[in-house]
């Protein structure tokens, strides 16, 4: 058995970055930025009044100063002219100052008579003035890669770009195998369960910027596995969940390799997801979890994600993790590395007794793995242990 480590190496070599595509900017967040982009213009393109008030120039700013309001300037609406020591323009945020001013006197510092402004005891607090490109300038650069969140896209609209480069969406077809599974939603007999982690790892899947596709249940028969394989030849990714162990009915490696998969590991020293394959598959790289609901989302956090990282430009790094204190005991471990689900709050890490790779309702309780080394000896409150965090 090989790794973690090995492991994530040998499927970080079965795949690499996706193409670029263009798409528009409101469908650019959760988007990866393929490659740099620059600004098309500085932001604020004038020197901008940033409070509604009176534009002066500063020269003579002392209480009890009086100036004569000769214009209004509105954003939008620039105030041609020039001003001159003893005028003002009224002016509000937004609007471009006008030439001969480099202050703005708030309007609740002043006295208004007419078109006479007075200046009060607190009139030069600030200049209250947006210098030109205070925000960025023409040319300055977005770096890629990057992964896109709202206020990037509200920088990349102010820049006046409104088609992004992004990288491709990884196509993931997702196959769940298994005689004993039902969609949700549908009414399995007395002998069925329904596909769960199927649906976990779409919903990863889909957080991580992929586009899952769920195919059809394969069931344990080489003609439906073969089909499901068949319909996932277009997949950047194929996931197949189950039937990956040594059961008479774990068809999954044999079904696969005879489509021609070239494998490049079956098994990993880990727990849970000891039996996971992956290899090449046409153009596809294929992973195949193990079917226990919490070992295929255990698998979809510590390998998959990885995955989709890398094929999306993003590099290649493991789940991050963190180093956090125990809030309670945990006992000696075994002979693989085992991601324990956990909950960690300002106490620490408290891992759950019930550590079964069935139990999905100790998945949902868990805010993270805890990762025990292979043979860590019992470990005390307060000793120090290394969480992913879901
Ligand atoms: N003799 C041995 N038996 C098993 C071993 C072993 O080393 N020797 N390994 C165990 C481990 S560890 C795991 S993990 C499982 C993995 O087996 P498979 O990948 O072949 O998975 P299945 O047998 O198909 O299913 C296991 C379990 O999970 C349920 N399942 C499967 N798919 C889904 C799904 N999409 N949604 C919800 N539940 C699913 C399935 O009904 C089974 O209960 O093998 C152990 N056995
Ligand atoms: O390794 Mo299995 O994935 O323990 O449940």
């Amino acid at each position: 058995m090989i790794s973690v480590a090995e492991a994530l190496d040998q499927l970080f070599a079965l795949v690499t970055p996706l193409p670029a595509e263009d798409v528009p900017l409101t469908q650019a967040n959760g988007r990866v930025l393929a490659s740099d982009v620059t600004a098309m213009r500085n932001q604020p393109p004038f020197a901008a009044s940033a409070m509604d008030g009176y534009a002066v120039s500063r020269t003579l700013i002392k209480p009890g100063q009086t100036y004569e309001v000769i214009g209004e300037a509105a954003a939008g609406h620039r105030w041609d002219g020039t001003v001159g020591p003893a005028q003002a323009v009224r002016i509000f945020t937004g609007a471009p100052l006008p030439d001969g001013a480099d202050h703005v006197i708030i309007q609740e510092n002043i006295t208004r008579d007419g078109n006479a402004i007075t200046l009060d005891a607190s009139a030069n607090d600030k200049p209250h003035v947006r210098p030109a490109g205070a925000d960025f300038h023409a040319g300055d650069v977005i770096k890629a890669p990057r992964l896109l969140a709202p206020s990037d896209i509200a920088l990349l609209a102010a820049m006046n770009i409104a088609t992004v480069p992004v990288t491709h969406r990884p196509i993931v077809a997702i196959i769940a195998t298994g005689d004993e599974l039902v969609q949700p939603g549908e009414t399995p007999n007395d002998d069925q369960i329904i596909a769960s982690n199927s649906y976990g790892l779409a919903a990863l899947l889909a957080n991580l910027g992929a586009h899952p596709r769920l195919l059809p249940i394969a069931r344990d028969t080489t003609a439906s596995l073969e089909l499901a394989f068949d319909l996932a030849a277009d997949a950047d990714l194929i996931v197949t969940i189950g039937g990956a162990s040594v059961g008479d009915h774990d068809l999954v490696g044999q079904v696969a390799q005879a489509k021609g998969m070239d494998r490049s590991f079956y098994k990993v020293a880990m727990r849970p997801g000891k039996p996971l394959m992956a290899g090449r598959m046409g153009n596809a790289a294929m992973v195949g979890l193990p079917g226990n609901p919490v070992s295929a989302m255990v698998c979809g956090h510590i390998f998959i994600a990885p995955l989709i990282r890398k094929m999306l430009g993003l590099g290649q790094t493991s789940a991050p993790r963190e180093t956090h204190p125990l809030a309670k005991d945990a006992p000696r471990n075994g002979p693989r590395e085992h991601y324990m689900r956990a909950h960690i709050s300002t106490n620490g890490v408290t891992i759950f007794d019930r550590q079964d790779s069935a139990l999905l309702s100790v998945l949902a309780e868990a805010n993270c793995l805890a990762v025990r080394p292979i043979n860590d000896p019992a470990r005390k409150t307060g000793d120090a242990i290394d969480i992913i965090r879901l």
